[in-house]
């Protein structure tokens, strides 16, 4: 290995209880709002392609004229309990709040520039309420924050000359007294979600953004931090020069998911993803597909038995409520987790083979697998098969607890589980009680006739 002064500095999971809970959590939801929640990827009339929160890197805008969004922003409707309220119902574990996006607005009324709700109409802490909302819920907030920082003047995306390493010395410790400013004023913030690391200005920062993490740490103890903070001396990102992770938590998975358990290297990770394509902020026109809930709780699904957390966005209007496909999406996926939620919750990878009829969860610390099924076969028979020497001592359906099934045995510990109806309206999950029958050599299961 390489000797690094700023590289990984564990290797493995992190073991505290802090980030048990955290790696129990299994659905979260993402919210991102900001003055580009107003314009909502329209500028003049014409609709941006790109993604609504990105609106102000489109060269038909003016940053001045874009930032004077800022005395627009007013939401009136704008009600922390009802946000909280509509992601408890939905059944999440923690939410990811956007204080500051690459445009520089900060949500909450930060002291080191005037770019905040502060010096607009709505003059309110948005960051605070919220905190407060969530908490008061048993749901933990993570506080997203972009590096990048398109209005700060001292922002630069390399630096070439000596005025640049000045101006963005002096960006660095704005930088540094926003993170701990938001870390004094929001201290039950579990974690910190960091973008907009890529540019060179900032890899550059090996040393410094080691030290300003060490310092986080040290100031909140337990704090999460995700593999996207910072580079190492070589400028690797999320994974060291050593093939290390950097951080808690692989941070990697935006809008797509890891195929197989391979792919995830033993680390905790999470995926985020938004309901149209591509929009994080609110986009007036959602192009292309827009997921339904169905397709969502198989994300959920895979991302849990893949020992991953799930990371649904929010995207909410100027006005502060949130749009009729979010509250739909939210009340589906919140039924369906009314019912099926003990297989999400506290869910990880269970080491079976993976069948076509869906996705495995083992219950962390039981011997309780889930089964989430969302196809079912044409014959109506789940093929089950458990490493040798695993009986399945019970089998039901978690929606129907009455509903046992009595698997039949068709070869060394593979099993039929024969669903009794061929139609579902939504995926389902079966409960496998799994036992160790090393000791007793008789199976559980009458044989295939
Ligand atoms: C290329 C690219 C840069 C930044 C992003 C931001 N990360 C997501 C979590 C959103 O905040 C999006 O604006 C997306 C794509």
């Amino acid at each position: 290995p390489i000797a690094l002064q700023h590289g990984a500095h564990r290797i493995g999971r992190r073991t505290d209880a802090d980030m048990e809970k955290w790696r129990a959590y299994g659905l979260g939801q993402f919210i991102h709002w900001g003055l580009y929640s107003i314009p909502a990827g329209e500028w003049n009339g014409k609709q941006y392609s790109g993604a609504a929160e990105w609106l102000k890197s489109w060269k038909e805008v003016s940053a001045t004229a874009y930032d004077s969004l800022m005395y627009q922003f007013n939401p009136t409707k704008f009600n922390a309990e009802s946000w909280a309220e509509t992601a408890k119902q939905m059944g999440v574990k923690y939410v990811t709040i956007t204080t500051k996006h690459h445009d520089g607005f900060c949500l909450w009324p930060s002291k080191y520039t005037n770019f905040t709700v502060a010096n607009s109409p709505y003059k309110k802490d948005i960051i605070g309420p919220l905190v407060k909302a969530y908490d008061k819920r048993g749901i933990d907030v993570i506080l997203y924050f972009s590096i990048m920082d398109w209005h700060n003047p001292d922002w630069r995306y390399d630096i070439k000359t000596r005025e640049d390493s000045i101006a963005f010395d002096r960006f660095k410790q704005f930088t540094r007294n926003q993170l701990l400013e938001l870390l004094t004023l929001y201290p039950t913030a579990k974690g910190l979600w960091f973008d907009g690391t890529w540019d060179k200005s900032w890899v550059k920062q090996a040393a410094f953004a080691d030290s300003l993490e060490k310092e986080m740490r040290a100031m909140r103890p337990g704090l999460i931090i995700g593999s996207r903070f910072r580079a190492d001396e070589y400028g690797k990102r999320h994974f060291d020069s050593n093939g290390n992770m950097m951080g808690d938590y692989e941070q990697g998975w935006e809008r797509k998911i890891p195929e197989k358990i391979a792919d995830v290297h033993g680390n905790d990770w999470d995926c985020v993803m938004t309901v149209p394509e591509n929009q994080w902020g609110y986009s007036k026109v959602w192009k292309g597909h827009i997921k339904t809930t169905d397709e969502l709780l198989e994300m959920l699904a895979k991302c849990v038995s893949l020992d991953g957390n799930f990371v649904l966005n929010f995207g909410p209007k100027p006005d502060g409520t949130l749009r009729t496909e979010e509250l739909d999406l939210a009340k589906g996926i919140g039924e369906w987790m009314g019912i099926n939620s003990e297989a999400i919750y506290n869910g990880e990878y269970a080491g079976l083979v993976k069948q076509d009829w869906g996705y495995y969860v083992k219950k962390t610390g039981t011997n309780k697998i889930y089964m989430l099924v969302f196809n079912v076969p044409v014959s109506g028979a789940l093929n089950v098969v458990l490493p040798s020497r695993t009986a399945i001592s019970k089998v039901y359906d978690l929606g129907n607890p009455g509903q046992n099934y009595a698997p039949e045995e068709i070869g060394t510990s593979a099993y039929f589980i024969h669903l009794k109806q061929q139609t579902f309206k939504r995926p389902f999950v079966i409960v496998l009680e799994t036992a160790d029958n090393s000791k007793n050599s008789g199976a559980q299961y009458q044989k295939a006739k």
